[in-house]
């Protein structure tokens, strides 16, 4: 009798005479009848460790041999071994509780940074109005002090009361009254002015980050993306802002509370005290663990969050191409990936909490019954009394809240910590050499633009030159125009031009001046310049034609620019003329372009640069566009078989 080895379900095989069977489901119903054996086998909707119904099995009338049951016993080891991997998997410390960063581009990998490192670099910001911080630490202490006290002649003033000692029950309830006042003032003021330095702490973070990115090259603009950044701007800063407001002054608190507390109970009893110490130390080394934990997932947290507000920003922005292809569900799939995966440190991060809220609980309640239980047999043999014994149950309470206390402030402090990484790398990126190196002025441009065998890739793809050996000379009073296929650099050689980058070789001289010694906010300013895809600021229209200008110019010279890029008549048509609310999304294509002439025209520019800067317009606008006033004009425009750049001499 020949037998098969038929797959029931892996890892258990049973050999059935020239039967070949598998069951796919750990829970379907399975029913197996072999037609010319008796083999009969009913699975019904439980899970496959039915000892008794797979022990029943017979083949062809024959009970199942030894072999089958090795097998059997295979199988229960099996679904044993299963259990033991699962559990282990799911126990702290397992597999499951690993903060994956699958998936998350950290383009700027944060430096670890350690609590001190953090809490200077904050001081730092905050010194300035250190003032505000010592007295809410003063404030800080007074309350915990009186808080401290107040357990002591509440008892004090029971047991005066119980045992009729009426001049010392009157002096301590007013101690008590006394206590009360000053502990409620001194925790309101603690609060009020540890919000304050909260909120300028924040301020200053913000505002010195947003001015480091100001500052940055073009180029770090191409590896960020704007929702990463504004993400490091807007919860990043939000998240730091709890170090002071909360984690803090929570945790000096409770140090200074448990402190006086643990004092107080080695005071009234030294082998009850050092039993609620060790309750304490024991809680302290999970709140140091969870705290860890807690600081890395918040990092993840915050690296997720970033993702997916880039995803949603995106398709903000891109809205209508979304509408038009149809593609919400897609978007909607994309940002709910990052939704998922932030569910999923979340879920660890409560489960986390969840342990260390057990432990907690487990710790308190043991010491509370190990204190009634040593302070009882205490009392009974006559070393402490029943007052003592109040007031060491009221203490050690308070220690061990302020042990917990302490625990869920500094993983919060972690999780603070853990967010400024980012924030703090990317405040310490230096500034563009542009903004610090100081430039020569000329008394004039007079407009001779030289590149001298330039060659340029993009920082973001070293790999691809772009421009190779490039020489080109424009003199004053030309119009030069450019013409390309599409990608072959036209707009590059405005980027180097405007030194939105440096070449890579080569140099670009303007008036026979190397432009990077030039300073380069004098030169940009004698510079107007209309790019591909003019963009608006949500402003009014006024505004927008004003926009970077830095002489005081009249609503007459706005209108006069305006008239010269042919909007003058399309933005009285409007409702509120030079006043309508603009953005990016409420002007045609070709509106835009011309605001964006206006602008460029206003400013009086020695150079105007247009890139394709009316290629939204149609024949009869372009025709009625003005660009008289600048000595050149560099101008691409775009026809059917390539792209061309002018240049213009007056
Ligand atoms: N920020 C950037 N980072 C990396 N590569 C870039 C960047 N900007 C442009 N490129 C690449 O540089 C090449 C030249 O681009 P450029 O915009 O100068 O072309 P163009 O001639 O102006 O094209 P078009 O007429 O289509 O506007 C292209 O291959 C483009 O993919």
């Amino acid at each position: 009798m020949s037998s098969t080895l038929c797959n029931l379900h892996p890892p258990f095989t049973f050999p059935i005479q020239q039967t070949r069977i598998s069951l796919k489901s750990h829970y379907r119903i399975d029913l197996f009848r072999h037609k010319n054996s008796q083999l009969q086998f009913f699975n019904s909707n439980r899970r496959f460790h039915h000892h008794s119904s797979i022990k029943s099995v017979s083949v062809n009338g024959y009970p199942v041999k030894k072999e089958e049951e090795g097998s059997l016993k295979r199988y229960e080891e099996g679904w044993l071994k299963k259990w033991v991997e699962f559990v282990r998997y799911i126990l702290p410390g397992g597999e499951w509780w690993r903060l994956s960063n699958e998936g998350v581009d950290g383009v700027i990998v944060a430096k670890p940074v350690t609590v001190l490192v953090a809490l200077k670099r904050m001081w730092e910001l905050i010194a300035q109005d250190r003032w505000v911080i010592f007295t809410a630490f003063a404030a800080l202490i007074l309350a915990a002090l009186s808080e401290i006290s107040i357990p002591h002649y509440l008892t004090a003033s029971i047991f005066a009361a119980q045992s009729s000692k009426i001049a010392v029950f009157h002096q301590n309830v007013r101690l008590l009254v006394l206590l009360c006042i000053t502990a409620g003032i001194c925790s309101g003021v603690r609060g009020a002015l540890f919000g304050i330095a909260n909120m300028i702490l924040v301020k200053r973070m913000r505002e010195q980050l947003y001015s480091t990115l100001l500052l940055q090259d073009i180029s770090f603009f191409d590896s960020e993306t704007v929702g990463g950044l504004t993400s490091r701007l807007g919860s990043d800063c939000q998240q730091v802002s709890r170090v002071m407001g909360n984690d803090l002054n929570l945790i000096f608190r409770n140090v200074l509370q448990g402190t006086g507390a643990l004092v107080y109970l080695l005071i009234l009893s030294r082998p009850l005290g050092l039993c609620i110490l060790a309750t304490c130390v024991t809680l302290s080394t999970i709140m140091v663990i969870y705290g860890r934990y807690q600081k890395q997932s918040a990092k993840l947290i915050q690296e997720i969050t970033a993702s997916a507000n880039e995803v949603a920003q995106e398709a903000f922005s891109l809205m209508r191409t979304v509408r038009v292809y149809g593609t919400e569900q897609q978007e909607l799939g994309r940002y709910r990936k990052w939704l998922e995966k932030l569910a999923g440190i979340s879920l660890r991060q409560s489960a986390a909490h969840g342990v260390w809220s057990f432990s907690f609980h487990t710790l308190y309640h043991s010491a509370q019954v190990i204190a009634v239980l040593m302070g009882g047999m205490s009392i009974l043999a006559g070393h402490i009394t029943a007052e003592q014994l109040t007031k060491f149950i009221l203490y050690s309470e308070w220690l061990i809240y302020s042990t917990w206390w302490i625990g869920d402030n500094l993983s919060s402090l972690m999780q603070s910590v853990g967010a400024s990484e980012k924030v703090f790398q990317l405040m310490d990126l230096s500034p563009s050499d542009q903004f610090t190196a100081k430039g020569s002025k000329l008394q004039r441009l007079m407009g001779r633009i030289e590149f001298r065998d330039v060659s340029f890739h993009y920082p973001s793809r070293p790999e691809v030159p772009v421009l190779q050996h490039f020489d080109f000379v424009v003199c004053p009073g030309e119009v030069v125009a450019i013409a390309g296929l599409s990608g072959s650099g036209k707009s590059t050689v405005v980027n180097l031009l405007l030194r939105l980058y440096e070449p890579t070789n080569g140099e670009i001289l303007i008036d026979g001046y190397l432009l990077k010694e030039l300073d380069i906010k004098w030169f940009r300013e004698r510079i107007g310049y209309v790019g591909q895809e003019p963009r608006l600021f949500r402003m009014d229209i006024g505004s927008n034609i004003r926009y970077g200008c830095s002489r005081d110019v009249s609503q007459r010279d706005v209108e006069w620019a305006a008239k010269q890029a042919f909007a003058h008549d399309f933005i009285l048509s409007l409702p509120n003329g030079y006043q309508t609310l603009v953005d990016d999304d409420l002007l045609s294509g070709g509106q835009k372009q011309r605001i964006a002439i206006a602008r460029a025209l206003l400013r009086d520019p020695s150079l105007l640069i247009l890139d394709e800067a009316t290629s939204a317009l149609d024949a009869e606008s372009e025709h009625y566009v003005k660009v008289e006033k600048p000595n050149i004009l560099v101008k691409t425009v775009h026809n059917l078989y390539s792209n061309l750049l002018l240049l213009h001499c007056k």
